[in-house]
């Protein structure tokens, strides 16, 4: 299959600037890393190039005896530490691994030991992923408020000019000519109570003649004839002898004072924001002001989450060797922030066939699940994408933690991403692989890249890229820098709890001052706080009990 062909699925209609030729060329390491994923020879593998499939020799054992003699300290591995705040400084003993061990090059049906292909290089497996869908689902339009989170489809043009009439910006009078000025009062004003003048949303159609004035409020239309609005505090009123009232001026109003011009933001027909434009509350704001009643936005993915495990609970403290689910309380509302509309988290039982059939009656467009990546006894994920005739497209990925993550098309635009059962190696696993996905298929824009300086000295691994949990420090000696979190262990989510972003570890490590690229986490702007899914009350994340799907 050829490059093309992997991505030539029927476009969504929106340009894709993915579609340049990357550095790495087309086809090549991309088919290469792609058949090997799927247990075939790739198409040339030169010398010395490309992925090598090796044998596993131990039993459940991905990488072997040397990644058993090496867990301890393996990225898989957590290094000791001291109870301590996850803001302290980086432990060097946290990351070191060896190399992957020998495995059979023949892919047996069932869980256990199975052929590994070589994990594709972190880069590769972000592109891999954001090129795995041709294009972002199809624009639906809907009520403003359902497009929220969504991307435009379209580009945003103003439906009116806006202002879209001359606007009163201050609380005072409209004005016509030179003061000092005679003060009328608007026809319908009342005899009893405070003369109120033109008020917001109440039209005049009487025109200002030269020489007078009239009370008016800030967001009133301001009435033909006026040449400038004086501010109530610049102003002051004297009675006249013959009954009327005289308003004075310490200083002159030059024309167009304190009054908003028609189309002073924009014309009516003038772009206000480009197709691809992320629907923010702002924007929002803005679509309301213009005009719009609803908006064509990209339809979010369906997700669903299934999390896999035995040994998971939903409530309560760990019992009897049993722990609590850490990941369906995590991944609804983060797939949420990275656009998804998310079905309620279903739990499953560590049997092929439950697997199977959850996987095999699913309708998302996006499948995520947890767990059973691995080899172990009851991994289930890749016999079952086996038995699904699925095509794996990433098939672990050379990150730390997270390396078995996988990532595979189910069907003709239904994708399945395969995270790790350890809550770090899961959220790598989500950045790495479901989020470059997702914002192909939302038609979100890529984050610019962000490089900030390392507040002190990472270890890497010696062939993986380190993902590990960071957060700002901002100090007038230093400027802004990315401080190393303690408890990145795979295993832990203390670190990646306090963190602001995800510091890209090249292999090898990085020394203090080393500018690494940050991956950022959906939330430190907060837009999408305060998300309640429909189908959960506040803090039950699974729902109503006929939706759990399992037993927990
Ligand atoms: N022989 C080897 N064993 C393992 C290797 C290896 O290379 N050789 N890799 C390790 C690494 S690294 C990871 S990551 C895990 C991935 O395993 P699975 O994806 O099959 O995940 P599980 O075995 O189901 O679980 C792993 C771990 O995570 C806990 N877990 C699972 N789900 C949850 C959840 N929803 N909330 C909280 N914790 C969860 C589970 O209890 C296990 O402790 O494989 C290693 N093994
Ligand atoms: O260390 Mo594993 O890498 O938890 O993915």
């Amino acid at each position: 299959m050829t490059g093309r062909e992997w991505g030539g699925e029927a476009g969504g209609g929106v340009g894709r600037p993915w579609d340049e030729p990357s550095a790495e060329g087309r086809g090549d390491p991309f088919d290469d890393a792609l058949a090997l994923a799927n247990g075939r020879a790739p198409l040339r593998v030169g010398p010395g190039e490309g992925p090598k499939i090796t044998t596993v020799t131990a039993p459940y054992a991905a990488g072997g005896a040397v990644a058993a003699a090496s867990s301890a300290t393996d990225g898989g591995g957590d290094a000791p530490y001291t109870p301590d705040d996850p803001f302290a400084p980086d432990d060097p003993a946290a990351a070191r691994s060896g190399p992957s061990g020998p495995v059979d090059p023949a892919p047996p049906t069932g869980p256990g030991p199975r052929p590994t292909p070589a994990a594709v290089p972190w880069h590769t497996a972000r592109r891999l992923a954001e090129r795995a869908a041709p294009g972002p689902l199809a624009p639906e339009t809907s009520a403003l408020g359902a497009t929220l989170g969504r991307t435009l489809a379209a580009p945003l043009t103003a439906l009116t000019d806006l202002p879209s009439f001359d606007t009163s910006a201050m609380d005072g009078w409209a004005v016509a000519g030179p003061g000092p000025w005679r003060l009328d009062q608007p026809a319908d004003a009342s005899e009893a109570g405070p003369p109120s003048g033109i008020l917001a949303g109440h039209a005049s159609t009487e025109a200002l003649l030269d020489g007078h004035a009239i009370p008016i409020a800030t967001g009133a239309r301001v009435p033909s004839g006026a040449t400038a609005v004086l501010r109530s505090e610049h102003g002051e009123v004297r009675e006249l002898s013959d009954g009327g009232r005289r308003l004075y001026a310490p200083r002159p109003a030059p024309p167009g004072q304190d009054i908003r011009p028609r189309g002073q933001e924009c014309r009516r027909g003038d772009q206000l924001l480009p197709a691809g434009a992320l629907v923010t509350p702002a924007v929002l704001g803005l679509a309301a002001a213009a005009g719009y009643d609803e908006l064509t936005a990209y339809r979010r993915p369906r997700g669903e989450v299934f999390v896999l495990g035995d040994e998971l609970l939903d409530e309560g403290l760990p019992r009897d060797g049993r722990i609590r689910d850490a990941l369906g309380p995590m991944l609804a509302p983060w797939l949420h922030a990275l656009g998804v509309e998310v079905a309620a988290p279903r739990h499953l039982a560590d049997e092929a066939d439950a697997l199977y059939a959850a996987l095999a009656e699913s309708t998302a467009d996006v499948v995520i699940t947890t767990g059973g990546t691995a080899s172990g006894p009851v991994d289930h994920v890749h016999p079952t994408l086996r038995r699904l005739d699925a095509e794996v497209l990433v098939d672990g990925v050379a990150v730390r933690p997270g390396h078995p993550m996988l990532l595979a098309r189910l069907a003709p635009r239904r994708y399945l991403v395969g995270l790790p059962g350890n809550p770090l190696a899961a959220v790598s696993g989500l950045l790495t692989l479901a989020e470059p996905l997702l914002r192909t298929l939302t038609a979100r824009r890529p984050a610019a890249p962000y490089r900030t300086p390392l507040a002190a000295a990472v270890t890497g691994h010696p062939r993986d890229t380190r993902l590990i949990p960071v957060s700002y420090r901002d100090d007038e000696r230093h400027g802004l820098t990315a401080v190393p979190l303690r408890f990145h262990g795979p295993a832990m989510l203390r670190g990646i709890a306090a963190a602001e972003g995800l510091a890209v570890v090249p292999p090898g490590g990085a020394e203090r001052g080393t500018e690494l690229e940050i991956l950022e986490l959906p939330w430190p702007a907060g837009w999408s706080a305060g998300w309640t899914p429909g189908w959960a009350a506040p803090g039950d994340p699974y729902g109503p009990p006929e939706a759990t799907g399992g037993r927990a």
